[in-house]
């Protein structure tokens, strides 16, 4: 059975003069997920969730939200609710405000989940935005986020400031309520390790490219590193895509990719080498980095020519 997904966009792209954020995008995100919007800075995801939640408009290409234009589309935007970036907020509002506010933009809102999460950050529903510390006001726009229960939530860095019990806050109520209220939602974040677990699928953007769109356990499962003396793992690796190298005194440490039937891990254990697993951290940066071996040129060891094709679907 096929679901419709809830994000669609085709050659999505938005240029600014000399600058392209985003470029030729084509993503198609499922329902109920939470997707990581991941990406180095300037990498094009503010652009990217502005494009798909109708806050900005591509030079071209095409963005569907549940099967609409998202841009002045009230229906499709009451179904949505996007946590931005030092989102800011009328000089005399008042945390009661924008709880206020939120309550008649989302109608699928909890008010006694939100008071909750309220209580839970500390936040005074009297206090002045305006005078809530940086970190409070990402505490805010995580409540406002999380108690929308909105069908497509987006969160962009949705941890500014916020100290790392604050996070761990969020991150459980936001698995807890996702588990309780399935919903579809996009975490755009840089803390990568700690939100690995939630991810199950992630979408990877570089200069406004996307260079990695996969399921966060094929991914995992798609790349490891093998440790041991050079020429041993040089003819184990022989003929694989290698993503990243180090050499020292005769040692390498490869990250390799590997394929579902690969036995890449039996035959480097079978040669005794080391193998260990790849953190998703560890593959986004070598997804993202240019890769190269510490090795002098001529090495047996140097990465993929092909390295950017092959990191892509
Ligand atoms: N209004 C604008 N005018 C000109 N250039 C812009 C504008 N908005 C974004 N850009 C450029 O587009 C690129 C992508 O920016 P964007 O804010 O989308 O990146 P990001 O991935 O969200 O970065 P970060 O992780 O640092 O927040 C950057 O080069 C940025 O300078």
């Amino acid at each position: 059975m096929s679901t419709q997904p809830v994000v669609q966009t085709s050659g999505l792209t938005r240029r600014y003069r000399e600058v392209t954020a985003v470029q030729d995008v084509d993503l198609a995100l499922e329902p109920g997920r939470i997707h990581g919007l991941l990406g180095r800075n300037g990498a094009g995801k503010t652009t990217l969730m502005q494009l798909l939640t109708g806050q900005d408009r591509p030079t071209s290409g095409q963005v569907r939200l549940f099967g609409e234009d998202p841009y002045e589309n009230p229906d499709v935007l009451a179904r949505t609710c996007f946590v931005a970036e030092g989102q800011t907020y009328p000089d005399a509002y008042r945390v009661c405000h924008v709880i206020a506010a939120a309550r008649l933009l989302h109608p699928r809102w909890d008010e006694a989940f939100a008071r909750h999460l309220l209580a839970e950050y500390d936040l005074p529903l009297g206090r002045r935005v305006r005078k809530l510390s940086r970190g409070m006001r990402s505490a805010l726009g995580v409540v406002v986020g999380l108690a929308s229960r909105a069908e497509l939530t987006l969160f962009d860095e949705p941890y500014l400031g916020l100290d790392a019990v604050a996070r761990q806050l969020f991150y459980d109520r936001l698995l807890g309520d996702f588990a309780e209220h399935p919903r579809t939602v996009v975490l755009s974040t840089h803390l990568i390790d700690e939100v690995a677990d939630l991810l199950e699928h992630v979408v990877l953007v570089d200069h406004g490219q996307v260079l990695v769109d996969a399921d966060a356990d094929e991914l995992r499962a798609g790349a490891v590193v093998i440790s041991g003396p050079s020429a041993v793992v040089a003819e184990v690796v022989n003929g694989r895509r290698v993503l990243h190298c180090e050499q020292m005194a005769g040692l390498a440490r490869v990250t390799v990719r590997t394929r579902a039937a690969d036995d890449v891990r039996t035959q480097a254990r079978t040669a005794g080498l080391t193998v260990e697993p790849l953190s998703l951290q560890q593959l986004v940066i070598r997804t993202t980095q240019a890769g190269g071996c510490a090795k002098p040129a001529g090495s047996e060891l140097t990465p993929s020519a092909h390295h950017e094709q092959e990191v892509s679907r």
